[in-house]
């Protein structure tokens, strides 16, 4: 499919590729562990980047059993907040994005390394690639580090992300959305996934949002509103927790495409 102009195109579409999975049972390009398709034509790079082959299961080499350690000195506590990179202050609705990290037993993930990167509030990336005619914000670079405490919990400042335009198809935005890398405690707990904001109207026409079929799942990338992490005159709050593993994890990039 070469357009998806209109919500319609796109149900229509998702229909007709749901019925086909279901006539021909789970196909090897249908991760059913997390019920994402992997090969997608509405999300046009699915096509390319989705595995041909079943996977093999391996036992990972002890070396794979750990992720780097990042030691509290290596990351600077300012790095958390990207309101604060450039000498002004960035445009946009400031917000504080904060959550727990834990594993499938519902264990805190402590002291690791949590990267974000993001568009601006006009929904313009600083990227060679990003071109379409949105202001670049001179005090907003759009990315951040930190370390989860001890209970797991990771904590931002930042701005809230526009929607994006990315070419997919005819009139194509992505949902606000923040990119998240996680290292976890063992390189097999290794995400990098995106964060949405609740009641987007762009999911219904996002491919790579409705790549994952499984509803619970979609919900697992959506932040809440949260008016306890919400601050007088100053920011407003989101809640996003993650689980890295088990089978409540939150969609991995490598589950969509
Ligand atoms: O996978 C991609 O091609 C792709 C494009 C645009 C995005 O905003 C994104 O998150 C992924």
């Amino acid at each position: 499919m070469s357009q998806l102009a209109s919500q319609a195109d796109l149900s229509a579409e998702i229909d007709a590729i749901s019925k086909e999975y279901e006539a021909a049972g789970a196909l090897p390009d249908f991760r059913a562990e997390t019920n994402t398709r992997l090969d997608y034509p509405p999300y046009r790079s699915s096509v390319l980047r989705h595995p041909t082959k079943a996977p093999q299961q391996a036992d990972p080499e002890g070396i794979e059993l750990w992720a780097p350690v990042f030691g509290q000195r290596d990351v600077d506590p300012l790095e958390s907040d990207l309101t604060i990179q450039h000498r002004g202050e960035p445009i946009g609705e400031r917000m504080v994005v904060t959550g727990r990290v834990t594993d499938g037993d519902g264990r805190p993930v402590r002291h690791q390394l949590v990267e974000i990167w993001q568009a601006n509030a006009g929904g313009r990336y600083i990227h060679q690639r990003d071109q379409h005619p949105a202001a670049i914000d001179p005090h907003f670079t759009g990315m951040g580090r930190c370390l989860t405490d001890a209970d797991g919990t990771y904590s931002f400042t930042t701005i809230k992300p526009g929607p994006y335009p990315w070419k997919n198809h005819h009139n194509a935005w992505r949902p606000a959305h923040i990119h998240f890398s996680l290292f976890g405690t063992e390189f097999t707990q290794r995400l990098i996934t995106q964060m949405y904001f609740p009641g987007d109207p762009l999911f219904a026409l996002d491919p790579i949002y409705q790549s994952i079929v499984d509803p619970a799942a979609r919900e697992r990338l959506v932040a809440t509103y949260d008016h306890d992490v919400t601050t007088h005159e100053w920011a407003t709050g989101y809640r996003w927790d993650i689980v890295l593993s088990g089978s409540h994890r939150t969609p991995h990039e490598e589950d969509v495409a």
